[in-house]
């Protein structure tokens, strides 16, 4: 990209910011996980695994930091444009792994203070919440593809995704209460801005009953139900595609204004992406998707973003 018109501080700058996008550029998401695998089944559609199946893919302290650092290295990598979420093996998650609780346990335990011991457990929560809130946080749409069992921890992640689907066999439990505990990283939050009914999901937070997947779909906790997991993961992968095939500058700058939105007032959310669009209108994808709907192109490709 040449810079004619501008003065030289300016163009020196973007000289080094140039420089500093093609080194983050470089950096695709190559890394390997343990407790996740990635795959790209598709050109910028990513597909991200819980993979304990063995410990039925409960979240241990591997799987808390690694979720965290595999979505904040998508929302970077320009090669990743939207994100199928599933879990392997015969559930999608049982929830936070007791051993990892115990763990937190044997850490408390080495403190007499209870000012030192509410640190380790703010600490532990806190970066735990952190975790969950990357899917929100990352401006790729994240597409959750549940079955069997959600539990716990389970259903504080997919309510930060932004489109949930399940097999018919699914259930969710909001299993916090059965175990002493408040939820703390982000049903309570996330749970009743995703579902409808306040009464619903005080019901299931209270209760922590099992809920099916008709009534899932019913409540708007998903909004597809599949026969099997072959078949959601399949036409998961439809939708994604179809994600992909958009305007990144469209996708993003909408999934961060519904984000904002949701927790701000509608005159707050206008604001908001009437500053976000003063830029994004500017972008060559406005004006190349726009050219492609006048002239009735159907592959409008977009650059990486
Ligand atoms: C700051 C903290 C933030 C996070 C908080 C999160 C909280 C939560 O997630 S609360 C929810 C905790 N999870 C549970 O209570 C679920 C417990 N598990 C079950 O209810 C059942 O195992 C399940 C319905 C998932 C499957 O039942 P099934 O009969 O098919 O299998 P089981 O024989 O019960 O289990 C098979 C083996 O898996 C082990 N296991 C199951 N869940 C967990 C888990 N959460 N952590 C560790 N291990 C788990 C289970 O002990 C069996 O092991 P083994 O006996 O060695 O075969």
């Amino acid at each position: 990209m040449t810079v004619p018109a501008l003065s030289k501080p300016v163009s020196v700058l973007l000289n080094i910011c140039q420089k500093k996008f093609i080194k983050l550029a470089a950096m695709s998401s190559k890394t390997a996980y343990e407790t996740l695998s990635v795959s790209v089944p598709h050109e910028f559609v990513y597909h991200v695994t819980l993979n304990r199946p063995d410990k039925l893919n409960a979240f241990n302290r591997t799987m808390w930091f690694e979720l965290g650092n595999c979505f904040n290295e998508l929302n970077e990598d320009e090669e990743c444009r939207v994100i199928v979420l599933s879990g392997a093996g015969r559930l999608f998650t049982a929830g936070i792994d007791f051993a990892n609780l115990m763990e937190v346990s044997t850490l408390i335990a080495a403190q007499d203070d209870v000012a030192r011991r509410a640190k380790i457990i703010n600490n532990f929560i806190v970066k735990y919440q952190d975790s969950i809130t990357s899917l929100e946080l990352c401006k790729k749409p994240v597409l959750a593809a549940v079955h069997s069992a959600c539990i716990g921890a389970g259903i504080n992640l997919i309510t930060a995704a932004d489109i949930r689907y399940c097999t018919k066999d699914a259930w969710f439990q909001v299993k916090e209460v059965d175990i002493g505990m408040a939820a703390d990283v982000g049903v309570l939050q996330r749970l009743p801005k995703v579902v409808g009914s306040d009464s619903l999901v005080r019901e299931l937070c209270y209760t922590a009953r099992k809920m099916h997947a008709d009534e899932a779909l019913n409540c708007g906790l998903v909004s597809r139900v599949f026969e099997n997991k072959e078949k959601m993961i399949e036409e998961t992968l439809k939708v994604a595609e179809s994600i992909a095939s958009k305007s990144p500058v469209a996708v993003q700058g909408t999934k961060t204004s519904l984000v904002y939105s949701r927790d701000h007032s509608v005159q707050d959310g206008l604001d908001h992406i009437a500053n976000w669009n003063q830029l994004m209108l500017l972008s060559e994808d406005f004006a190349e998707a726009t050219m492609g709907q006048i002239n009735k192109e159907k592959n409008v490709k977009f650059s990486k973003l």
